[in-house]
């Protein structure tokens, strides 16, 4: 998804710098604490998040947990911190950057649970390191990601999925949960489903939701 350049969205984020992080600098840590008002609330990160659907309406669920939204393009994450801040969502947290960092941004072991919703598919086997799925990108989850924390992925690309269950598996990831057909589910797990703007559009189409969650195993 590339969004068309809003300058709005440009100009709000270079005033709110408060409530998102825009490139920051790989060399300076980032001080969450003061970026949170409670920083030892469970915290949950989406990498990618669009325009927000998912992490603004999650956050707003779940008061008792902090939220990390990641997204590349600064015309999405203005969408998402216009938001944040008309609705006043204080436990969420907003980063204009590629993901790609995350081993840089955050701590090691602070992260509960880590979402990738209808990541790009990038189907050209030779663009398979820019699939969130790749190991290099398992890499660094698994840096952020608390050893008892988990990964939730979501997508209506089967090829994508096939891919990340064999690259997770490779990895030798642990799978909690696999649906190929989520919004069809009878589960716990579809019931608490939040929908992200993707997924609204491909699940009206008619298209089957795939889901996994899996966690890292330790050594
Ligand atoms: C297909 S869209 C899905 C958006 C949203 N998650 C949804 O389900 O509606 C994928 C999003 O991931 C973002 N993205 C892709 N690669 C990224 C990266 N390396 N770091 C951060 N965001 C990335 C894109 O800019 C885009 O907004």
């Amino acid at each position: 998804m590339r969004l068309r350049n809003k300058p709005w969205a440009q100009k709000l984020v270079k005033e709110h710098p408060e409530a998102i992080l825009n490139e920051p600098n790989i060399d300076e840590k980032i001080n969450w604490e003061e970026r949170f008002a409670d920083f030892s609330k469970p915290l949950a990160i989406e990498i990618g998040s669009g325009k927000g659907q998912f992490i603004t309406t999650l956050a707003k669920q779940h008061p008792e947990m902090n939220f990390i939204g990641v997204e590349l393009q600064t015309t999405a994450a203005g969408m998402i911190l216009r938001t944040k801040l008309e609705e006043g969502i204080d436990n969420l947290q907003l980063m204009c950057a590629d993901a790609a960092n995350i081993a840089y941004y955050l701590p090691e072991n602070s992260v509960d649970v880590l979402y990738l919703n209808f990541s790009d598919p990038w189907p050209k086997t030779r663009h398979e390191k820019r699939r969130l799925t790749y190991k290099s990108f398992l890499d660094k989850y698994r840096k952020v990601l608390k050893p008892e924390g988990h990964l939730e992925f979501k997508t209506d690309n089967r090829g994508l999925f096939e891919y990340s269950l064999v690259s997770l598996n490779n990895y030798g990831m642990k799978f909690e949960h696999v649906s190929v057909d989520l919004h069809h589910d009878e589960d716990e797990i579809a019931a608490r489903n939040v929908e992200t703007e993707y997924e609204h559009k491909f699940a009206e189409k008619g298209n089957p939701i795939y889901c996994l969650h899996a966690s890292f195993v330790e050594e």
